[in-house]
């Protein structure tokens, strides 16, 4: 579904991305893995527009995108929940979600974000930075499905949230894989998680595709030589 091969990118002189290939199969959960630093939301950016990539390809569904505006992108179906989740803090919960769908030219809340995420009805009044680390998470993941993506990027979304909330998240990640059939690929540093939520793994090492395979290919050895501190 979304495939990835050469890509180049620098931040002003600085090369960050060095060839990189990526492949993320349709209806599967692909986890970017690798060390801090090493250019995973950089790949993440890249692939929505949001950087400019030097040389390389990106496809989704086939097609070249990257040549394509952000906002193409975003309604050509690839949904994105940044690092940090980019939610506005005075908007009401409500209001995230109906700008979020307006892009579309929708004014409804798509039934699953209320399915998924009941907490978002119940404090559909309160303010986005009123908020828990997790609500926001939550409010972040549903803001991106109002766009109605096949495919659905996160960044690191179990970042400076309570354990048991990040169960949470990863159900809620599953559940959309694996009954809505939303194509993931996500971003995660923390390995049960991603062992536990993701069916296949890439990993970069200072900018560069170094391994790539199903989960169960995950050994002792990649683990302490890409991703151990
Ligand atoms: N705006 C920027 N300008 C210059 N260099 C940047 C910029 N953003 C990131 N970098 C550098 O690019 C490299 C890759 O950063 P990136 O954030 O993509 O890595 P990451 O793997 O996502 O790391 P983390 O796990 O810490 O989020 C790092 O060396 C970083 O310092």
């Amino acid at each position: 579904m979304l495939s990835i091969s050469q890509l180049n990118q620098f931040y002003g002189e600085s090369h960050t991305l060095w060839d990189v290939d990526l492949e993320v199969p349709a209806g599967g959960c692909t986890c970017l893995m690798g060390r801090n630093g090493v250019g995973k939301t950089t790949v993440l950016k890249t692939i929505m527009g949001l950087l400019p990539a030097a040389s390389g390809e990106i496809r989704f569904d086939g097609r070249r995108i990257d040549g394509e505006a952000t906002e193409r992108r975003a309604r050509g179906g690839i949904g994105y929940v940044p690092q940090g989740r980019e939610i506005f803090p005075l908007l009401s919960v409500e209001e995230n979600l109906r700008i979020a769908r307006a892009a579309i030219g929708r004014r409804d809340i798509p039934e699953i974000v209320h399915d998924l995420f009941p907490v978002l009805h119940e404090m559909r009044h309160r303010r986005g930075g009123d908020l828990s680390g997790g609500q926001q998470q939550q409010l972040a993941i549903g803001r991106a499905l109002c766009l109605e993506p096949s495919l659905l990027m996160l960044d690191e979304p179990t970042e400076g949230i309570q354990p048991n909330i990040v169960r949470e998240i990863g159900d809620i990640i599953r559940r959309l894989n694996r009954e809505q059939g939303l194509t993931v690929l996500l971003v995660e540093q923390k390995l049960p998680f991603a062992r536990r939520t993701a069916d296949t793994f890439a990993i970069l090492d200072r900018g560069r595709s170094v391994a790539a395979g199903v989960m169960g290919e995950l050994d002792d050895s990649l683990v302490r030589r890409y991703l151990t501190v």
